[in-house]
């Protein structure tokens, strides 16, 4: 079985698994993440963001667990950095890695890498994941929408973040992002100071959960997001309509 360190060089070099190493390059992700926050969180000063971050004390989870949050731009990099677990590393798409300097900062920030294009590829590394999250007590932090999504609503959820939280047995942790809509331009990528509430929700058990459950488990969160979403976004009567 892989530990999650060697995970992060296997889903590099597929066929490589690193001989030992355990627990260095997972320590020198998070501590890598640490620089990478200090100097994200001072960009919100430069581009006139502000972030008012609820529900801190849910991230308070004994271990591992599974995160899931919306995605709306590159701007999610500050807000991820506002709240972001110091155990804690994220799923993102292969192509990243091929990003020059920016490839290599988030490779060495831990990020898992995974081919969109290939489900059963994606599955394999995400089961990979699941058995060792225990064992290296970290958090994983998933956008379940699978891409940017810059709308106001949520894109209909991919099931591979809740199929992890279900074969680790971890909790799921929502958390909702407001919507950009009112002072992000995504195709111009062109914005004006605003403010961004963040709103951490309660965990969601999935102990005894089994693999027929995830649809409920995926519905479930979805709906509370989209509350959510709605909500710190002000629409209201939307929400209403969602549930
Ligand atoms: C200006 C400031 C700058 C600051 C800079 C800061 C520095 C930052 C530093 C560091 C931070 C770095 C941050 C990186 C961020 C990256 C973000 C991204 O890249 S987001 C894109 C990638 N993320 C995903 O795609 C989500 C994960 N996706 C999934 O989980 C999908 O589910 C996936 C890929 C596994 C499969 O996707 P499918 O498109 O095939 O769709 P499905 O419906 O989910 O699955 C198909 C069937 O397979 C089953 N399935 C899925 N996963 C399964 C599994 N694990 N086990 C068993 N079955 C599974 C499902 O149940 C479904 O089957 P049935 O329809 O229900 O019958
Ligand atoms: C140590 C010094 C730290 C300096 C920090 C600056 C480093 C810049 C790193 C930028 C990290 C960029 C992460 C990109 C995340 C992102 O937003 O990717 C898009 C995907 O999600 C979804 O893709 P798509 O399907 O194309 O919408």
């Amino acid at each position: 079985m892989f530990s999650l360190t060697e995970l992060l060089s296997a889903s590099t070099h597929p066929g490589y698994s690193r001989p030992c190493g355990f627990p260095a390059l997972l320590l020198t992700a998070f501590l890598f993440c640490r620089i990478i926050k200090t100097v994200v969180k001072t960009f919100k000063y430069f581009f006139g963001v502000r972030f008012e971050v609820k529900g801190l004390e849910n991230f308070e989870v004994e271990g591992p667990a599974i995160i899931v949050s919306n995605h709306q731009s590159i701007l999610d990099m500050m807000g991820l950095m506002e709240v972001l677990p110091d155990d804690c590393v994220q799923v993102g798409k292969k192509e990243l890695m091929y990003a020059g300097t920016v490839g290599l900062i988030i490779y060495l920030g831990g990020v898992i890498f995974i081919n969109r294009k290939s489900t059963t590829s994606a599955k394999m590394v995400m089961a990979e994941v699941a058995k060792t999250m225990a064992a290296d007590k970290v958090k994983v932090w998933v956008y379940p929408e699978g891409t940017r999504n810059c709308t106001g609503d949520l894109l209909p959820f991919k099931k591979g973040a809740f199929h992890l939280a279900v074969q680790a047995q971890v909790p799921v942790i929502p958390v909702v992002y407001s919507s950009f809509t009112t002072f992000y331009n995504p195709k111009k990528n062109l914005f004006t100071s605003g403010k961004i509430k963040v709103e951490v929700l309660p965990a969601i058990e999935t102990k005894g959960l089994t693999s027929g459950d995830v649809s409920d488990l995926t519905d479930r969160c979805f709906r509370t997001m989209r509350e959510t979403l709605f909500r710190l976004s002000g629409c209201p009567s939307e929400a209403k309509d969602s549930s």
